[in-house]
């Protein structure tokens, strides 16, 4: 787990991707991966995920990849089979949490109270998802929240973009975070994996700027 959240943090940014089509899971890959970002959380919001995740650990082998979305243990069971090496969901689901703990698969589930963050806490996480970002109170309530929590970092998610991420970035207690505005499913549909690897390109140039 540790191993991986490094990594997570060197990056910055984990593109968050809706694949429809299998077939845009390699093309995707390739545009993260020139771009400068060798990682994408892959939503099990779609059927093409799992066959998504094994194509693209088959072609670069190199890339972290994140299985988002994933809302059953069955899931969880398929994502990590299809080369899928964390799992995170939007929300804190003990029974996910506790399946992935049991199996030392590594997890990062989603909270927004501090409520929730208590339940990760309590079993021995100290990395999480804030989902969603902007909606739920943004860095202010992260800040607040963490004060309380001083041995948790956080992954923020949800409405965050090339405008808003340098401030998230900023704040010691971020580890990384988590967006779609590089890899939008209009861009993904249309084929412009030119336009993603550009914009891929841009969000790590940011990220590498404040880290
Ligand atoms: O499905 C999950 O595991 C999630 O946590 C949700 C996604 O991370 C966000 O939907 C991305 O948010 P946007 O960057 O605003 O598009």
């Amino acid at each position: 787990m540790a191993d991986i959240c490094e990594k997570m943090e060197e990056l910055g940014v984990i593109p968050v991707v809706v694949l429809n089509d299998v077939k845009d899971a390699v093309p995707l890959a390739k545009a993260l991966v020139e771009g400068g970002i060798p990682c994408a959380e892959v939503t099990f919001r779609t059927a093409a995920a799992e066959e998504s995740i094994r194509e693209i650990k088959k072609a670069y082998p190199e890339m972290l990849l994140i299985a988002g979305t994933v809302l059953t243990t069955e899931q969880v069971d398929r994502a990590v089979a299809a080369g899928a090496e964390m799992i995170v969901a939007p929300g804190f689901d003990p029974e996910i949490v506790d399946y992935c703990l049991e199996k030392k698969i590594p997890v990062c589930p989603g909270i927004v109270t501090p409520s929730e963050l208590a339940q990760a806490v309590k079993r021995g996480l100290t990395r999480v998802k804030f989902f969603p970002a902007e909606a739920a109170g943004g860095l202010k309530m992260i800040k607040a929240m963490t004060a309380a929590y001083t041995n948790v970092r956080i992954m923020p998610t949800g409405g965050i973009n090339a405008k808003n991420i340098t401030e998230y970035l900023e704040c010691d207690k971020i580890f990384c975070c988590g967006g779609s505005w590089m890899v939008k499913g209009d861009l993904i549909k249309a084929g412009e994996f030119d336009k993603i690897k550009e914009m891929t390109a841009e969000a790590k140039a940011i990220a590498a700027s404040v880290r």
